[in-house]
């Protein structure tokens, strides 16, 4: 569906993306991260063919982007819809006819139009809302709009550029819900470019960590999450602080351990006492997954290694 080998991209001298390569399959969520300038609007934009690229390959829809032009290129677009943070509404139009605009200009007829928006307004939980005005809506109706008018054209693949930033916690969820439909009943693939981890775990199947243009990781979301190496720690800002006396043993807790009473066990089983100095579990995709520092003396060291080796659980000593 989108295949990027060896992708450079500079504006002027300086260089914003860096050897991009990833592939994302059809159906995906995913995730495009980065702090502010990593390059990640930029690679959007170079995905629909809003922004050209220097060396390398990108191929979407089995198209090289970057041959594309004029009613091809328009071709093209057509079957990517895009959404925004700030929404991007016509103030002075409804929510009708701002959902009913790309199929005005497409030369839709009147009753295609008519069937289309009120398909989509009902799927995006607006229908009461047609006759309404921009200003009259809260951030998620308004983004909700959004969503609807980006659907109008029947996309394969919907981009998403920073959509949930300027909403709260509970609309954000409400919005990503809104996504992860369209995602299993259209069968749309979401690329979304994103600096909130929150919404990577919450939403994304598959992500790509950007910094300053280069890719510093990328993986399933669980496994991002679940062994961060040392630069997605950084990323994070995520360094554990642990004692410096004794031996201190990360333990990884994956999907399906992450309820099961290993740490207690563990103590009972080898009548052992030790210190729990770092942890935490999340919910990412659904499924639990999380980590924890166990701090032991060093004499308990090769006991402990071997009991979760035994029971095939993945650790490491911190250095
Ligand atoms: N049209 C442009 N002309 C020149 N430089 C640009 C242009 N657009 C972006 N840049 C620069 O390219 C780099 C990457 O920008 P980009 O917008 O892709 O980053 P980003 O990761 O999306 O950041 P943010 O989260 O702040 O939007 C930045 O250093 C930015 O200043």
């Amino acid at each position: 569906m989108v295949e990027i080998k060896n992708l450079n991209k500079y504006y002027g001298q300086m260089k914003v993306l860096n050897d991009i390569n990833l592939t994302i399959e059809k159906g995906d969520i995913f995730a495009i991260v980065g702090h502010s300038g990593a390059g990640k609007s930029t690679l959007l934009r170079c995905i629909n063919g809003l922004e050209g690229y220097h060396d390398g390959s990108l191929i979407v829809n089995n198209k090289e982007v970057k041959t594309l032009k004029g009613s091809v290129l328009n071709e093209f677009r057509k079957k990517i819809g895009m959404i925004f943070q700030h929404f991007s509404l016509l103030q002075r139009k409804t929510v009708y006819e701002n959902v009913s605009l790309p199929m005005e200009v497409w030369g839709y007829k009147e009753n295609e139009i008519k069937k289309k928006v009120d398909d989509l307004l009902h799927l995006v939980g607006l229908s009461n809302k047609a006759k309404s005005y921009p200003k009259e809506l809260s951030g998620g109706q308004k983004q909700r709009v959004a969503i609807a008018r980006a659907l109008t054209l029947d996309p394969d693949i919907l981009l998403s550029d920073e959509a949930t930033s300027a909403l709260d916690p509970n609309t954000t969820t409400s919005i990503l819900n809104l996504l992860k439909k369209i995602n299993t009943e259209l069968n749309i693939t979401i690329i979304l470019v994103t600096h909130e981890m929150e919404v990577v775990k919450q939403i994304a199947q598959k992500a790509l960590l950007l910094e300053y243009g280069n890719i510093i990781g990328l993986d399933v979301t669980e496994d991002l999450f679940l062994q961060p190496d040392t630069k997605m720690k950084r990323f994070l800002g995520e360094d554990e602080v642990v004692p410096q006396e004794g031996v201190n043993i990360k333990i990884y807790f994956p999907k399906d351990n992450a309820h099961q009473s290993l740490i207690t066990s563990m103590a009972r089983e080898l009548n052992m006492d030790f210190n729990i100095v770092w942890g935490k579990l999340e919910e990412i995709n659904t499924h639990i997954i999380g980590n924890m520092v166990i701090n032991i003396q060093n004499e308990q060291k090769d006991t402990v290694c071997k009991y979760l080796e035994n029971k095939q659980i993945t650790w490491e000593i911190l250095k």
